[in-house]
């Protein structure tokens, strides 16, 4: 079966050093992949790229027929600003923007699941909470309500169980492999190694390069988590990533990586 998604030796610079550096394979339809490296090996950038806030500076990712609309996209907890006035059913709402009318409204229909998607998360009786009140794991429950009235074919998650406690991971991963059941596709970024082997059949093992890819038994191999740290440890921050001629980005003021919205 052909790939989902593809990445093409991709590379993702900020400021030209590369976070993302010649990474290639693929994401297969339905697969349940997760992505896992030592810190600063890239995966946060690599799910930014492909849900298309970041532009390769070398390579390509092919998304075939895929839309914007078709990722849900759940970013790290300290990318999320929770001060902003808005309440837990609006921001499940948020989920469906999708259906919304041409001035923002909303249907009853979407009310409804709104009211329903909180129940499977357990939050029934929350709606009209601000989301600053709440607790972390109480919000990561809010953020997956919003995935599930999303309703997306491809679904990233970034660190979605760190500062979470064991109740609020476990019926959160029971909604990840039910998505994935469903047949949706599921890429997350996660560090508890146990969790990796015991849920999710691929790894793609990342510092920066790819360590490797593919059977999470095969990759997660003690040899391949030496080979990442070691990696890790050579890093030179200050190095350039190896463009080709005349493909070199000079970015403005304030710029960091190349920002594209996916069609
Ligand atoms: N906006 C940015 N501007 C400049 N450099 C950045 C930016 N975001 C990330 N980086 C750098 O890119 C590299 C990869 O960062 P990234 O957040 O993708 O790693 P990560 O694997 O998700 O790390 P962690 O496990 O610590 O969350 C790091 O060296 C980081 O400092």
């Amino acid at each position: 079966m052909s790939d989902l998604i593809r990445l093409e030796n991709l590379t993702v610079t900020y400021e030209r050093h590369p976070a993302v550096h010649h990474v290639s394979g693929g994401f297969a339809p339905g697969s349940l992949t997760a992505i896992a490296g030592p810190n600063g090996a890239g995966k946060s950038t690599l799910l930014k790229a492909i849900i298309g806030e970041l532009r390769p500076a070398e390579g390509r990712i092919d998304r075939g027929a895929l839309m914007r609309n078709d990722f849900g996209y759940l970013p790290q907890a300290a990318d999320i600003n929770r001060r902003f006035p808005i309440s837990v059913a609006d921001t499940v709402m948020l989920g469906a923007w999708k259906n919304a009318g041409a001035f923002g409204h909303f249907s009853r229909e979407d009310a409804a699941r709104a009211r329903e998607a909180l129940g499977i998360v357990g939050l029934c009786g929350f709606e009209n909470r601000h989301i600053g009140s709440l607790s972390a794991g109480q919000f990561q429950r809010v953020l997956f309500a919003r995935l599930l009235l999303q309703d997306a074919r491809v679904i990233l998650l970034d660190e979605p169980f760190t500062a979470i406690d064991q109740r609020t991971t476990r019926d959160l991963l029971e909604l990840v492999l039910r998505w994935n059941k469903e047949g949706r596709t599921v890429i997350a970024v996660l560090h508890d190694f146990e969790q990796v082997r015991a849920h999710f059949p691929e790894t793609l093992l990342i510092a920066r390069e790819l360590v490797g890819w593919g059977r999470t038994q095969d990759i997660m191999s003690s040899a391949n988590l030496v080979k990442a740290r070691a990696m890790a440890e050579r890093w030179d921050d200050e190095s350039e990533a190896c463009l080709p001629e005349g493909d070199e980005h000079e970015p403005a003021a304030g710029d960091h990586a190349r920002r594209e919205p996916v069609q």
